[in-house]
């Protein structure tokens, strides 16, 4: 802790005023301190349209070699993600690890060009984002702890936050060189802030070089009451502490502390070979074996294999692009058995894009039935009318662009269906280890649990969307009692004119609760959480 206490008085920055004239790495700016550079831009800023940034950032922006372009697309991405709201997995399914846009962005928010990202910049991008994101809780800790001063760490730039975080990831959980690590992300500080920000990147993070070599790493420990232990165990393994909190309740800690290694687990991706283009699981395996990407067939799904690496690669050999396969996890695709969709039946798919589920329904229709596919989101509901068409899917499905509680209840039109999928929006508990960053403020999941209890009930108000005979499937990839049998219980109180359709015979009996739903359980199947309930209408 000496070592620590010495780094928080070299953080104590001076203010402007007191500013130093010349900077040693132990004699630091303030981090408020903008550069001449940053001022001259925010000045002509103030007069510019967006068609003039446009042309600044590709025509007079200079091309910076000695940058790591992954470590500069990662910063800016990191950076949306927190303040911008984008999505860590849209940005990688769209954007290809940066299409022209994003680059422009990036360009404009570091001031200089970095060279074209290579296949090799792509993957690290979408390890370093992913991994960053997944350990924030822990990487502010340890930031933290050298600084010292919260105030500091709390009113530092957000890029130099992000460049921190970076280097922590790659010092800490990445098996790279850490001298190269620390010049890489002093470069980028220097290039992108000033000249003060990579002296003090250079500081904290050979500070946390030496603290790691000596296995001196700060760790909080677990003790005191339950808040404080569940505080510990949240930093230790970088979950939101409300989280930690329920999951020690409705799990006991032994089970909580494996779901959060689980979580922060590089996650496994499952493809599924699309049949309808006639492109088999056995066709989607021997292409995997050529292309060497290790993988094994679903023992729970026939369509299914699942990769741990190699996802880049698949993608590069332009299987997804041409719709023959696409990625789905195994918990998704099992919902999917819940509805056992048969040739023939016409379904209406609830909170449909961006269409996973739909597709696969659509898939086990072999060319005869119908799909409503209905959302809200109409950008959303797009990504899923493309996917059919790439699909060849197109003809089984009618996008609707709709609030569904304001359909539910006008619900003049629509034929009732054979099944509806109610894929409810949910707090993604579930599925963690791919998303993480959705669900670390606990009002979002209340508002979502709130949400929840609104919608099922309004939906159910107009049942007539599902015939007599029909069946209601309500599923979510949540692992929480709130979002799941509560909900099921709450509903099935106000509408005795439906009831429990037990899973057994539509999903492997590992995955069958006792009360008959469906729940896969990320320890114990190693997939995403889910859950899933049939009920028929009597
Ligand atoms: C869990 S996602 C659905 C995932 C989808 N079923 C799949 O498998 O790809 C929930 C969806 O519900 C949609 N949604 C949320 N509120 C809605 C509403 N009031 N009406 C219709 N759709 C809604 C969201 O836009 C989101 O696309």
């Amino acid at each position: 802790m000496e070592r620590i206490a010495h780094l928080s008085a070299v953080f104590s920055f001076p203010t402007s005023k007191h500013r130093p004239l010349s900077f040693s790495p132990f004699s630091l700016p303030p981090i408020s301190y903008i550069s001449e550079r940053e001022v001259a831009n925010k000045k002509s800023r103030s007069s510019r349209t967006d068609s003039d940034d446009f042309n600044i950032a590709t025509k007079t922006l200079k091309l910076n070699p000695e940058i790591s372009p992954h470590r500069a697309v990662s910063a800016v991405r990191l950076m949306r993600i927190e303040f911008g709201g984008a999505f860590s997995d849209l940005l990688n399914e769209q954007c290809k690890g940066s299409d022209d846009n994003e680059m422009r962005y990036i360009e404009r928010t570091l001031g200089f060009r970095t060279r074209d990202l290579d296949n090799r910049d792509r993957r690290l991008v979408t390890e370093i984002v992913g991994g960053t994101i997944r350990w924030k809780r822990y990487l502010d800790y340890l930031i933290l702890s050298l600084f010292h001063d919260e105030k500091i760490f709390r009113n530092m730039e957000p890029l130099l936050l992000q460049i921190l975080r970076i280097g922590f990831y790659e010092i800490v959980h990445l098996q790279m060189p850490p001298y190269a690590v620390v010049d890489e992300n002093v470069k980028l500080a220097n290039a992108a802030l000033r000249r003060g920000a990579g002296n003090m990147v250079n500081a904290v993070l050979r500070k946390l070089v030496i603290l790691k070599k000596n296995q001196s790493l700060p760790t909080p420990k677990v003790d005191g009451d339950e808040r404080q232990k569940a505080r510990a165990l949240a930093t230790i393994h970088s979950h939101p502490v409300w989280m930690v909190r329920r999951w020690i309740n409705l799990l006991g800690v032994e089970e909580a502390v494996k779901l959060m290694k689980w979580n922060n687990s590089e996650p496994f991706f499952s493809l599924r070979a699309n049949t309808v283009k006639g492109f088999t699981r056995a066709d989607l395996s021997r292409e995997l074996e050529i292309l060497k990407v290790p993988h094994e067939l679903s023992r729970n799904l026939n369509d299914f294999v699942r990769i741990k690496t190699g996802l880049q690669v698949v993608k590069q050999a332009g299987f997804l692009e041409k719709g023959l396969c696409s990625v789905q996890d195994e918990s998704a695709g099992l919902v999917v058995e819940v509805v056992d969709p048969k040739p023939g039946e016409r379904i209406i798919d609830c909170c449909a894009a961006p269409g996973g589920k739909t597709l696969f329904m659509a898939s086990r229709l072999k060319g005869r039935g119908s799909i409503s596919a209905i959302d809200i989101n109409e950008g959303r509901l797009r990504i899923l009318k493309e996917a059919a068409e790439l699909h060849a899917v197109d003809d089984l499905i009618t996008t609707v662009h709709a609030d569904l509680r304001l359909l539910a209840v006008e619900n003049g039109n629509m034929m009732a269906a054979d099944k509806v999928l109610l894929d409810a929006p949910c707090s993604g508990l579930g599925v963690l280890s791919k998303s993480r960053f959705t669900v670390e403020k606990e009002t979002g999941r209340h508002g979502t649990a709130k949400q929840l209890a609104g919608f099922t009930s309004r939906f159910s108000f107009d049942n007539s969307l599902v015939k007599p005979g029909g069946v209601l499937i309500y599923s979510t990839c949540s692992i929480d009692p709130v979002e799941n049998q509560q909900r099921i219980a709450a509903f099935l109180m106000r509408h005795q004119e439906f009831k429990i359709d037990p899973v057994d015979g539509y999903v492997p009996s590992d995955f069958v609760t006792g009360d008959g739903f469906y729940r896969s359980d990320p320890i114990k199947n190693s997939l995403d959480g889910g859950f899933a309930a049939r009920l028929v209408r009597l």
